[in-house]
């Protein structure tokens, strides 16, 4: 095994960088660049040398032991002056020793999942972690980091194997007594769990929009200060503002961070009748994106206006231009802006409750496996004993579902649970 290392912290000037070595050769490393290694877990003061014993830095080291780091093999780690030449001079130091090469994006998350330090959903939760940008994002991510996801696993396929062994025994004993009959707590073990599959079902489209952002089209009238308002919320000059009716054209995007949410506010063409045939085009991708979006804001000129776009649901309908006549914001003076901001993330934040911890598209599409499943199971159970084994079957075949949401893929040991739970006496 390769013994890696990178940088862990940020490129460029900072206070410090952090630079991480992973794998068998770790100790020895240090131990030849700073004379000798330091107790695990405590942060060291060392001199650390190059091939040349010239002094590089002064630097805190701080290592882990083969089976108690982050990746469970030996770590050290070079908390460095955050110097870029510092940094390159360790790394081009790194690199000459033998078995040492530079990581690959990830490969110390990697290491962790290949000795069982994580499960697969951590890993997403982890990388979520890393990417999370708002509020929302943070503790969504750290849901799913800390084991959220594993533990829900662990709660359905432990119903499910119940059910299973259940079906089993009913197999077993088909052509002895007649067994007890066991379908109503089967049935019901089958419900519970396709309910609670459901529930994340649902709320797992909320999830990934915290993930990738709310989208937020702000629309109406030419003129209406669409515009104006976008760069007041993005608190900055995103799009072009003028007096002249029809500047906008295409579809404006600007990802802001709303109370912790993330959203994506789209200044599009206002609407209005126009032979200008770019005008036309843009004002048609305009209604496009609006019906897509989450949640539409209209901004209308005067009280009564008709904005060529029928508001539905939550949808906001204001008045502009506030300050020179009668409504509710002014985007070029700033009022009933943040009334209007909490209008729109009251909204987005009673949607983004009930979210659970299914955040992407390859746990939707599990979950919808193991729903499909657990119908046919259910299926199969209500066309009586001579179908139990095709419903064991497809009971497996959801445990596998659900697993493969953690990364666990054996069957084998599926089976090794049903006998160790449940004893057949026979
Ligand atoms: N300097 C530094 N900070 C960091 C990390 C790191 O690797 N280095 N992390 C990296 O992402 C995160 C912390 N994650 C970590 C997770 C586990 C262990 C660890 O050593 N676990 C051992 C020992 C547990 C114990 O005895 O307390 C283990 O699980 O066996 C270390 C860091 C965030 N901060
Ligand atoms: N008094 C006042 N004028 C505003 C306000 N918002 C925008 N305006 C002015 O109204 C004109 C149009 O503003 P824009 O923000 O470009 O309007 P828009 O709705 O994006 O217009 P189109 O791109 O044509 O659809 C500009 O002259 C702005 O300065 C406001 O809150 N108060």
């Amino acid at each position: 095994m390769d013994t890696i290392f990178a940088l862990a912290t940020a490129r460029g000037k900072a206070g410090v960088a952090v630079v991480r070595v992973s794998g068998p050769r770790a100790f020895a490393v240090v131990e030849a660049m700073c004379g000798d290694v330091p107790p695990p877990r405590q942060a060291s003061i060392r001199a650390v040398r190059d091939g040349d014993r010239a002094l590089v830095d002064e630097a805190l080291i701080l290592v882990f032991a083969e089976g108690h780091s982050f990746t469970g093999e030996a770590v050290a780690e070079f908390h460095l002056h955050g110097s870029p030449a510092i940094v390159a001079s360790v790394l081009r130091r790194l690199g000459e020793f033998d078995g040492l090469r530079l990581a690959e994006p990830g490969e110390f998350t990697r290491r962790a999942l290949e000795n069982d330090r994580l499960d697969l959903a951590r890993v997403e939760g982890l990388s979520d972690l890393i990417e999370a940008e708002t509020e929302a994002q943070r503790v969504q991510a750290m849901r799913v980091f800390s084991g959220a996801l594993g533990e829900k696993v662990e709660a359905w396929r432990a119903k499910l194997i119940r059910a299973s062994a259940l079906i089993e025994a009913t197999i077993d004993f088909a052509d002895e007594e007649v067994p007890e009959d066991v379908t109503p707590e089967v049935s019901a073990l089958l419900a519970e769990v396709r309910a609670s599959l459901r529930e994340e079902l649902d709320g797992s489209q909320v999830a990934e929009r915290i993930r990738d952002g709310f989208e937020v089209a702000i629309v109406g009238a030419t003129n209406a200060g669409k515009s104006t308002l976008l760069n007041r919320l993005a608190g900055r000059d995103a799009a072009i503002t003028s007096e002249v009716a029809g500047t906008t054209r295409d579809v404006i995007e600007v990802r802001m961070d709303l109370k912790g949410l993330p959203v994506t506010v789209l200044d599009t063409a206002g609407l209005r009748e126009t032979t200008d045939v770019v005008e036309t085009l843009g004002i048609d991708r305009a209604r496009q994106r609006a019906e897509r979006a989450d949640l539409r804001v209209f901004l209308l000129s005067a009280p009564g206006e008709e904005p060529g776009l029928s508001p539905q649901g939550d949808d906001i309908v204001v008045v502009g231009k506030s300050d020179s006549g009668v409504g509710d914001v002014s985007g070029k003076t700033g009022a009933g802006v943040d009334g209007l901001v909490d209008r729109i993330t009251s909204v987005l934040e009673r949607r983004a409750s009930g979210v659970g911890v299914a955040i992407r598209d390859r746990h939707r599409r599990a979950l919808a496996e193991a729903v499909a499943f657990l119908d046919g199971t259910m299926a199969e159970l209500s066309s009586g004993i001579e179908t139990a084994d095709m419903a064991a079957e497809r009971m497996r075949l959801a445990i596998v579902a659900l697993d493969s949401l953690v990364g666990r893929v054996d069957v084998e040991h599926i089976l090794d649970e049903i006998f160790a739970n449940f004893c057949l006496g026979k």
